[in-house]
């Protein structure tokens, strides 16, 4: 199937805007620019007065706590979690995982996003169902809290997981290991993770240096620091890392990011609500470091807005650092796209060039936030908001077309949604 957009301003890999075309090739771009004779589409849609951009990547979320949005605010991570998030947790179902996740689906395509790493579980095999049922990439590790009597059978559940969905849906589900956090996992037990992990072939999704208190816990417990002595488990040694926060890091901890090549995801949104403090982004960038973007969960954000994450990455180093140039806009737009296809190991998604899959969002400029139209780019990052977003493309297929859903029913979503929230915060 080949699909055509017409006329559409484009923002492509080196951060020009030019009016074109797009063509699309069952899932990939066939190229852009002008439409050779020979290129003849089954469906034309039209970009006119709209921006194209690659889907986003949400590089760190927990899809199913969308059922916990607003049920805990205004507390530091440790509290929040052990007190309230965790009991709550202890209640889901199969079913509440799969709504939780369809819920999350519904609001990353209104929002425009394409791709999304997920940790989370039991029942990872639901979210796989949902993200095939939206026509949405996830990829997908089982949350392994490997201090509880019970982590060995979720490290078997990973396992299970990687076995029976890496490469699932052509290519548009892929798992990785997810070990939660030094905090929850052991030296012995992430050796064991490792050893999996590697055995399978399959990279790690991990928390790693969120807040001042798990440093300050694994000095008390251990005498170092987190990543000095994770990084000895070999959990960093296989195929590859992508560490969710790395808020607080000194010189040392980021010789082992470089050292390993471990991809960073920034959550900016939550760390800030949670209070957790602001991870030193600029100097990881300017150090070669692959820094992308994520929401984390639903419960610390509190949505999956990634053009949300995109301004707040922008702005909050700005102001930290004194420095108005510490983010430029297209810097940040790159972290929420290219860098995230990076981080998540899916190196040909987030650039809109010609063999790239045909993951594309488009947002209509009809409005006043996009008035006038000087620079594209600084308008999307800091003017606009993601009501804009009114056609989605993942894989080649679209899921959204001027704001019609053609693969969610979003009343079913939200009434099931709120059936099973009512059950487990009630
Ligand atoms: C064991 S599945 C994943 C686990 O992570 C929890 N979680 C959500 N947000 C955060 C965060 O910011 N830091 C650490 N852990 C987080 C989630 O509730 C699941 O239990
Ligand atoms: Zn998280």
């Amino acid at each position: 199937m080949k699909t055509l957009i017409k006329n559409v301003c484009a923002v492509m890999p080196d951060g020009t805007t030019p009016v074109t075309n797009i063509m699309i090739d069952n899932n990939r771009i066939a190229g852009i620019g002008d439409v050779p004779e020979d290129f003849r589409p089954g469906k034309v849609i039209d970009g006119t007065d709209h921006l194209a951009i690659p889907g986003f990547v949400n590089a760190h979320t927990h899809t199913s706590m969308t059922l916990l949005r607003s049920y805990a605010d205004d507390m530091a991570l440790m509290d929040w979690l052990n007190n309230e998030v965790w009991p709550a947790e202890a209640k889901m179902t199969s079913d509440d995982i799969y709504w939780g996740a369809m819920l999350a689906m519904l609001e990353m395509v209104r929002t425009g996003t394409t791709t999304f790493a997920d940790m989370y579980g039991p029942w990872m095999e639901r979210v796989a169902e949902a993200a095939m049922d939206a026509g949405l990439r996830g990829v997908l590790s089982r949350g392994i809290i490997g201090v509880a009597p019970d982590g060995e059978k979720k490290l078997e559940e990973n396992a299970e997981l990687y076995r029976n969905f890496h490469g699932a849906a052509d290519g548009r589900i892929t798992v990785m290991f997810g070990p939660h956090a030094p905090y929850t996992c052991p030296p012995d037990f992430l050796k064991k993770v490792a050893a999996k992990a590697q055995e399978l072939g399959a990279e790690i999704h991990i928390h790693m240096h969120e807040t001042l208190d798990e440093i300050n816990g694994s000095l008390k417990e251990y005498g170092r620091r987190p990543f000095d002595w994770v990084a000895e488990t070999g959990i960093f040694e296989g195929k590859g890392t992508l560490a969710a926060h790395c808020v607080h890091l000194d010189d040392n901890d980021i010789e082992i990011i470089k050292k390993y090549g471990i991809r960073v995801a920034h959550n900016p949104g939550s760390n800030m609500k949670l209070a957790s403090g602001v991870a030193p982004v600029p100097r990881l960038l300017a150090e070669g470091v692959c820094v992308a973007l994520g929401t984390d969960g639903a419960s610390s954000n509190n949505n999956l807005d990634m053009l949300e994450e995109v301004n707040l990455a922008a702005m909050l180093h700005k102001v930290h650092g004194l420095d108005p140039v510490a983010i430029p806009a297209f810097k940040a737009l790159q972290m929420g796209t290219e860098f995230g296809g990076q981080a998540v190991g899916i190196p040909d998604i987030g650039r809109l060039a010609k063999g790239c899959k045909a993951d594309i969002t488009l947002l209509d400029m009809n409005s006043a936030a996009w008035c006038p139209r000087n620079n594209p780019v600084s308008l999307l990052v800091y003017s606009a908001n993601s009501g804009s977003v009114d056609t989605v493309i993942c894989d080649g297929k679209v899921l959204m077309e001027k704001h019609a859903l053609t693969t969610l029913d979003e009343e079913r979503i939200l009434f099931e949604a709120q059936r099973c929230a009512d059950r487990l915060t009630k």
